[in-house]
């Protein structure tokens, strides 16, 4: 759907070139909720607005759907603009008109007839949760409000895919939260594929099905949201991660659990993928004749199931215990057992 190849853009200053984006390939399927996470600086920005060219790239090809957005003049980039919704950080939105003027305000500028605009802006605000507030000014909204006006405002002529610009950075966690849940329900709905740029492992792990890691304007590990959250590579990525799970390695290693704890057999438990579903505590409880305590652990949801560790303790007759851990391994559930002698 999106190709990126060999893109680059070197900011000429008074003082020095600033190579932001530096030959970046990336492929981005069509449907899929990708994220670009870095920290500040990394080159995100830049990359997210060469997508549409709000930023003229040095170098490199962007093809969207067959169609290399870098080769388009002017009036082929208008067009190809209206396929590709944009929302941002402090929503931009028209502070002189109403929630509905926003909205029809792109529907305007393509041209449709008042009617038709009408009836589609009532659509969107019904899309966005908005119900009754289309003659409100963005002065009255709260900042998620706000970001569903720019959200609604995006959609309007039909994109094929909407960019995100730190879409919630400016948003408390729990409005961020809903936001987030609008996009995935926007992109269950109309198979809308997602682009957007973060700093928060938050974003990634609650909505993306894929991200890319940018360091110094290069993408510097990328991957499905699970396998990178399981095996992060780069030290960048590791500290993102370590952002949304804290290191349950590091603090709580079986040595120190150990340490605490001293009767029965402490187990660490890493659920991934689907696994958390099979309720396994549950099922271990009922089958087997051990006691089993909670000891420490931290599960999370991504896009693409349940991902984290759990420290158990079993205690009870040593037969049962181990009946009960061969089970386990006849489950897609990893366990390191450390015996307390
Ligand atoms: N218009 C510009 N002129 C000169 N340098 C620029 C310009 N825009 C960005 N840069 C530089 O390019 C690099 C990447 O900036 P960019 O804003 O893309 O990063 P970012 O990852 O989005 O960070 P942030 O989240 O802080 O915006 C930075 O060193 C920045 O100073």
């Amino acid at each position: 759907m999106i190709s990126i190849k060999d893109l680059s853009k070197v900011f000429h200053t008074k003082d020095q070139d600033v190579r932001a984006v530096d030959k970046m390939d990336l492929s981005i399927e069509k449907g899929e909720i990708f994220g670009v996470i870095g920290y500040s600086g990394a080159g995100k920005s830049t990359f997210i607005r060469l997508l549409n060219r709000l930023e003229e790239p040095s170098d490199g090809n962007v093809t969207i759907d067959n169609q290399d957005v870098t080769k388009l003049n002017k009036n082929k980039l208008r067009l190809a603009r209206q396929e590709m919704g944009m929302i941002f950080q402090h929503f931009n939105l028209l502070w002189s008109r109403t929630v509905f003027d926003n909205i029809a305000f792109p529907l305007e500028i393509a041209g449709m007839k008042k009617e038709d605009r009408k009836n589609r802006v009532n659509e969107l605000i019904d899309l966005v949760g908005l119900s009754g507030r289309g003659g409100s000014y963005p002065s009255q909204l709260s900042g998620g409000q706000k970001q569903r006006v720019g959200i609604a405002r995006a959609l309007a002529n039909n994109p094929k895919v909407l960019l995100c610009d730190e879409a919630t950075s400016a948003l408390d966690p729990e409005t961020t939260d809903s936001i987030l849940d609008l996009l995935v329900d926007i992109n269950n709905k109309l198979g809308l594929t997602i682009v957007l740029i973060t700093h928060e492992m938050h974003v990634i792990r609650k909505i993306c099905h894929r991200v890319a890691v940018m360091e110094q304007g290069q993408v510097v590990e990328s991957g499905d949201v699970l396998d990178v959250f399981l095996y992060p590579k780069q030290q960048v990525t590791k500290r993102f991660v370590d952002q949304v799970m804290g290191d349950p390695d590091r603090k709580h290693s079986l040595e120190l659990i150990n340490e605490t704890y001293k009767t029965g057999e402490i187990i660490k438990l890493h659920f991934v993928g689907e696994s958390t579903n099979q309720a396994l505590i549950s099922e271990l409880s009922r089958k087997f004749d051990v006691d089993i305590n909670i000891l420490h652990g931290k599960i999370t949801q991504t896009q693409k199931g349940a991902y984290g560790t759990l420290f158990v303790q079993f205690n009870g007759d040593k037969g049962e215990i181990d009946r009960a851990i061969a089970y386990i391994k006849t489950t897609s559930v990893q366990l390191e057992v450390s015996p307390n002698v």
